[in-house]
């Protein structure tokens, strides 16, 4: 069992350190030929043996004597069950988080809108929730009853009609607290099914998992690159894959914190992804110092040391500024500016899932319960990806509406421009609605 560190050190005065940061970035170390191969062959056979093919896979991966689909399926009963086994303070806190969430993703509804102009015409959009969606819950290396709030709140806030839940549940064992999640969570259905072929099933269809519109929801490198390949087919929300924590910290944090903050992180995943960024060496000693000090003492100390020796890092800065740079060049999942005025700092920021502000945020409080969405983008995709939220559950159909009058001076415009473009068809059609003598 390792569980020893040895974390990178990296310094960004060196002349080799944009080359050493990428290869520690790189998303290739974690997603290989081999892993994407694995996925298509279960996508493909997921498409061609439906229900057969969860079944086997689920035998393979979860270690599960499962005989038949209808040994994955759990009815809505199953989980008003686990409400009760759970304790009370356990349903409290599932309660207080789901109503946290659910208040902070109320914000983010979007409505239709429209207007009128001169003439009488319309424009506008129309707001309308998907019909179905799928939630990937992961279960692989430990239970996230916090997902399941995460993935089926903002679903249910945007008004979608079916949410339906997939989890895998390694070995049989199935988390109370995780069906207790998803019955306060509204949840409609539940698949005990997980990887790559939990993502086929929910984008494909088999005779018993709904083919859905969405699949949304984080997952290891089996999920996160199922879902790359199912989209297109489906919708997805994003590539949530391994957890990342970039911590920037001006030196006065107390080391025992930040190394903590960096193990939170670490613990999901041997592929997770830890490091920190500083001005100051001799806190990155003295953080190095904590990470040796605390990591025996871990649960997890074996994943942890496995994530931090083979993705964490220490990064020497300049400075502040620079140290700001260097966050915007990774774009990580959960940036945490542990820093005496975090404030100054955010206009700065351009590229981060989500920002946690000043030493009292730990990362872990936005993991739970303060009320944002820990779905977020990974592997650098917070440059163009957002946490998810309502709006990844509503999609949007333009409205045009046209009075005689307007469709009559748009049709001189569209006229011109089709006529441009050589499509008469399109010139003809927008002629016939102009009003004869204007
Ligand atoms: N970005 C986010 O918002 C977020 C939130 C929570 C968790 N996470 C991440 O989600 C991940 C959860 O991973 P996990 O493994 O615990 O659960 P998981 O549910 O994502 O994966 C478990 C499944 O992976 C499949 N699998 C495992 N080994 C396989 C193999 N060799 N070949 C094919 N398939 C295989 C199995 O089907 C298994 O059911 C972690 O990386 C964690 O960091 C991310
Ligand atoms: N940090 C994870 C997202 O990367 C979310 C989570 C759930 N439970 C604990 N943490
Ligand atoms: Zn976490």
């Amino acid at each position: 069992m390792t569980t020893s560190t040895a974390i990178a050190r990296l310094n960004a005065a060196d002349p080799d350190f944009a080359h050493h940061l990428d290869h520690l970035l790189s998303w290739e170390s974690v997603s290989d030929d081999s892993v994407n191969q694995r996925v298509l062959d279960i996508i493909k056979a997921v498409r061609e043996r439906g229900d057969a093919a969860l079944v086997d896979f689920t035998r393979q991966f979860d270690g599960l004597d499962v005989k038949s689909m209808s040994d994955l399926i759990l009815p809505r009963e199953r989980l008003e069950l686990a409400l009760t086994r759970i304790t009370a303070p356990q349903r409290e806190a599932l309660e207080v988080a789901a109503a946290r969430v659910r208040s902070y993703h109320e914000k983010q509804k979007q409505d239709s809108w429209s207007y009128t102009e001169a003439d009488g015409t319309v424009l506008g959009q129309k707001v309308t929730p998907l019909d179905r969606a799928g939630l990937y819950v992961p279960g692989g290396k430990a239970s996230y009853p916090s997902s399941v709030l995460m993935n089926a709140i903002p679903a249910k806030v945007a008004g979608v009609t079916e949410v339906v839940m997939v989890v895998p549940t390694p070995r049989g064992e199935i988390n109370e607290l995780v069906l207790a999640a998803a019955c306060i969570a509204g949840v409609d259905r539940v698949f005990t099914i997980g990887g790559a072929q939990a993502v086929a099933a929910l984008a494909y269809g088999t005779e018993s998992v709904p083919k859905v519109d969405k699949v949304v929801g984080p997952g290891n490198i089996y999920v996160a690159t199922a879902k790359r390949h199912v989209f297109g087919q489906v919708g997805i929300d994003m590539i949530a894959g391994p957890s990342e924590i970039l911590v920037v910290c001006d030196g006065q944090t107390d080391p025992d914190w930040i190394a903590m903050d960096l193990f939170s992180q670490a613990e999901h995943d041997e592929d997770a992804q830890a490091i920190l960024v500083s001005p100051d060496a001799a806190f990155l000693d003295k953080v190095a110092a904590s990470i040796n000090k605390l990591l025996p003492t871990m649960d997890r100390a074996e994943i942890i040391a496995k994530s931090i020796n083979g993705r964490g890092a220490l990064i020497l800065v300049r400075d502040m500024e620079q140290a700001i740079e260097v966050a915007n060049r990774i774009a990580p999942e959960h940036l945490e500016l542990s820093v005496a005025d975090p404030q100054a700092w955010l206009p700065s920021i351009r590229h981060a899932g989500a920002i946690f502000m000043g030493r009292h945020t730990s990362e872990a409080l936005g993991d739970y319960c303060a009320g944002p969405n820990h779905v977020l983008p990974t592997s650098g995709t917070a440059r163009f990806s957002s946490p998810l939220g309502v709006y990844d559950f509503q999609k949007r159909s333009s409205i045009i509406f046209c009075s005689p009058q307007g469709a009559s001076e748009l049709g001189k415009t569209a006229s011109v421009l089709a006529r441009g473009e050589s499509l008469s068809a399109h010139a003809r059609s927008a002629e016939y609605r102009i009003v004869k003598g204007e």
